[in-house]
């Protein structure tokens, strides 16, 4: 796999990781070496048992953690030379993140949720390209309304918009579909599907779930701290198989 600016493909990588390791104090090797390159406008879902380091890989590579060892670029900038303070402002500008429990603020209308982030940092919203995310979504009508009079998965559509509002680089989705029914996981994953498809968005998602994870260009497969596999154009069924043999292994 490539560790230099661009993937398989040429394309310039959104983020690239080269033998980034992590041991967090008290000893655990969360992660050993790990090197990938996420192409721009590619959707990487990240699979592989509990503890297996999933949640380490997403905050190093996300620039919330810093690793032990090796390298992390995010949109070309290698982050390990950054002060604490640029490197927050480079996660504010290019990174957007989605979370399992949505994480919007109750009292907030709809609207005010998805800009907060960027009112926080000081940023104007671009209207029209937040009008246009809205509408994709589908919640044109539901702007005015608390999150709690949404359902789930209408949370989860209004937090990817939030997530988007800054035009990031790549969006970091941490089981994004956990907290939801089947038919509102797949409205957000064919959204997520949508995204990298038409707006040549960027997408790294967690997710435990192959069917999810089918939904994405390809799937790694981590397994205590390390890559083990990487599946192209993967299937849910497939990837179950992987699983379940390395639960077996
Ligand atoms: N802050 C921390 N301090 C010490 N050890 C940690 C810390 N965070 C994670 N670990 C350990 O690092 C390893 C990898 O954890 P990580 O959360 O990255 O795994 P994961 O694959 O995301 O797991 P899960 O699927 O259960 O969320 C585990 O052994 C975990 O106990």
């Amino acid at each position: 796999m490539g560790t230099g600016g661009a993937g398989r493909t040429g394309r310039p990588a959104a983020i690239a990781l080269t033998d980034v390791s992590k041991v967090y104090p008290g000893g655990v090797r969360a992660l050993a070496g790990v090197s990938l390159v996420v192409e721009r406008g590619t959707f990487l879902a990240v699979m592989g048992p509990s503890g297996s380091g999933k949640s380490t890989l997403m905050h190093c590579a996300a620039g919330l953690d810093t690793p032990s060892t090796g390298t992390v670029t995010i949109d070309g900038q290698d982050i390990g030379g950054l002060s604490e303070t640029r490197r927050t402002e480079l996660r504010r500008e290019r990174v957007g993140f989605v979370f399992q429990t949505y994480n919007l603020v109750p009292s907030l209308s709809v609207a005010d949720n998805i800009t907060l982030p960027l009112r926080l940092a000081g940023r104007a919203p671009d209207r029209e390209w937040l009008r246009g995310l809205v509408t994709r979504v589908g919640l044109a009508d539901r702007l005015a309304h608390r999150p709690a009079e949404l359902s789930g998965g209408q949370q989860q559509r209004a937090a990817i918009v939030r997530a988007l509002a800054a035009r990031p680089a790549v969006v970091f989705a941490d089981e994004p579909t956990g907290a939801l029914d089947l038919r509102g996981a797949l409205a957000v994953l064919g959204l997520l599907r949508d995204l990298v498809d038409e707006l040549r968005q960027t997408v790294v998602m967690v997710t435990h779930d192959p069917a999810a994870a089918a939904h994405a260009d390809a799937a790694l497969v981590m397994v205590d701290g390390r890559v083990v596999e990487t599946v192209v154009a993967p299937t849910a069924a497939e990837l179950a198989d992987r699983l379940v043999a390395l639960g077996k292994g």
